[in-house]
């Protein structure tokens, strides 16, 4: 058993990306703000990219948190009329700073690119691009996609992605701007999200609508599948690039990753997230005394939960909002106390009481684990676990970093009744695929749930990707 969270507990969410063309806006800004509500997408890297009409493209990106690597001073040396934002969680690539995005790259053509996925084919395309004399400054497959768009010989930089798209396997949410244009794209999958919205009378795109609202953007709607955006100063024009052989949106978006105030393929995710609380109520009934989320994310299940229950519902722990989503490695000292620096319980709630403990999934299993632990410590009777997604069992190799299949609590684990005694529960409940559809209101075949049923909806996808393929491949170009 381990006592400690490292930086390695939970999915470790995937990447956020923003783009804007918007002259007379404070574009720079705009993306900040944006950025600060992608954060949970991706705490590793920030980055922001501007150009004024025709003016050169500056990229200012570093290691850390959105308000950590942006302040005042460095804002106001990012003027433009256009911008890129990026938040990063490394799926291929070290959490270096060589990595940290916006992409900056300028062979024939000069571009900055912001990337939320991750591609099956990289290794193919790297060889590819090295073998025509294309040298890397980095280790991550989104350098591939802007070394494509770089070197294309199309005028127009819709072209050259239009070209380029049918030519990359996996997922990917892309932004790119040159100093004239912004073009969005998505995957002929639709694996990650991406949605448009418009600003007065300009347009910009961001990973999830949470980040149009607080810029004051309407939401339009989202980028289809295998579509090409572009948004310049004639306004918006699009086009379909490739068909995907099926639609694979991540079904994991609705259950966790997502903010719930975000809106996905018309779902709002906090109505979806109470839903599958209900659902869950249903499937896995328990007599119990009170119903408590581990938070945040699993705070709108444990409502729905308690209102089809009818067992009600309290706040068993409070968590210390400024420790970030997935924990970062914290030093000896604190190591210890691990869990409990992000989750106190409440002893005068939780006390004598038969508890129904609500999550949205169970990875390793570190925070389940210690959160049964803590509520036992503070005198809790029962603890009954009830999780809104099925059994993770399998690697996502779509833009999610998630532990290898063997440090996965379910893996070898066949039986709810055998996770529950491995993390000290009185019982454990996993909402069905079912109910997960159920909650969503969505159809199975249009989606992707491969970690939990280990059905790849792309073919050759197990075993594609290895996370540092590119590490020692070749010696990095420092600038
Ligand atoms: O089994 P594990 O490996 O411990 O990972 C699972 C946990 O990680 C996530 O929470 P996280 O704290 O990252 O984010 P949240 O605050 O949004 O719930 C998820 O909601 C689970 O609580
Ligand atoms: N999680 C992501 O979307 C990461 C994007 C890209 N694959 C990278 O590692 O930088
Ligand atoms: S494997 Fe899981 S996390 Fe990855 S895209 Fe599919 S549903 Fe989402
Ligand atoms: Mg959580």
């Amino acid at each position: 058993m381990t006592d400690q969270l490292t930086d390695r507990d939970g999915p470790r969410d995937e990447c956020g990306v923003f783009g804007i063309f918007a002259p007379g806006h404070d574009v720079a800004r705009l993306a900040y703000f944006a950025l600060y509500a992608l954060q949970h997408r991706g705490q590793e890297s920030a980055g922001i990219a501007t150009t004024d009409l025709g003016g050169n493209i500056m990229t200012l990106r570093d290691l850390g948190l959105v308000s950590q690597v942006f302040d005042e001073q460095k804002l106001r040396s990012l003027p433009g009329d256009l911008a890129l934002g990026h938040v990063r969680y490394s799926t291929t690539g070290s959490s270096a700073w060589e990595n940290a995005q916006p992409v900056y790259r300028s062979d024939t053509r000069e571009l900055a690119l912001a990337h939320n996925g991750n591609l099956i084919n990289a290794v193919e395309l790297h060889s590819e691009l090295r073998e025509r004399g294309v040298a890397f400054r980095s280790t991550s497959d989104s350098e591939i996609i802007a070394a494509l768009l770089s070197t294309h010989p199309a005028e127009k930089l819709e072209d050259a992605v239009a070209d380029v798209l049918p030519r990359l396997r996996g997922a990917f949410s892309t932004v790119v701007m040159t100093r004239e244009k912004v073009v969005a794209f998505r995957d002929p999958h639709g694996l990650r999200p991406l949605a448009i919205g418009m600003i007065g009378d300009r347009y910009c795109v961001a990973s999830e609508t949470c980040a149009l609202d607080i810029i004051g953007a309407r939401v339009l709607r989202d980028v289809q599948p295998g579509e090409v955006v572009t948004i310049d100063g004639g306004g918006i024009s699009t086009r379909i690039a490739a068909e995907g052989e099926r639609r694979a949106f991540c079904v994991f978006e609705y259950i966790y990753f997502a903010r719930p105030d975000s809106r996905m393929n018309g779902t709002v995710l906090q109505g979806a997230r109470g839903r599958m609380g209900e659902i869950l109520a249903r499937e896995a009934p328990v007599e119990a005394d009170l119903v408590i989320a581990v938070p945040d994310s699993g705070t709108p299940a444990a409502r729905g939960f308690s209102r089809a229950s009818g067992i009600p519902q309290d706040d068993g722990f409070v968590k210390n909002r400024y420790v970030a989503r997935t924990f970062i490695q914290p030093g000896q000292e604190l190591r210890k106390h691990g869990l409990r620096l992000k989750f106190n319980p409440m002893p005068e709630i939780v006390e004598g009481k038969r508890l129904v403990v609500v999550d949205d999934s169970i990875v390793r299993g570190n925070t389940t684990r210690q959160i049964v632990q803590m509520l036992r410590d503070a005198g809790a009777k029962e603890v009954h676990l009830r999780i809104t997604a099925p059994a993770i069992r399998n690697p996502c190799y779509y833009g999610i970093d998630m532990s290898t299949r063997e440090e996965m609590v379910a893996h070898g684990r066949e039986t709810e009744e055998e996770i529950a005694a491995e993390l000290g529960a009185d019982s454990l409940h996993y909402l069905s695929l079912d109910g997960v559809y159920e909650a969503v209101g969505g159809q199975r075949e249009h989606h992707c749930d491969a970690c939990f049923s280990g059905e790849y909806p792309l073919p050759g996808t197990p075993g594609a990707q290895d996370k540092h393929a590119f590490e020692n491949a070749l010696p990095l170009v420092r600038t």
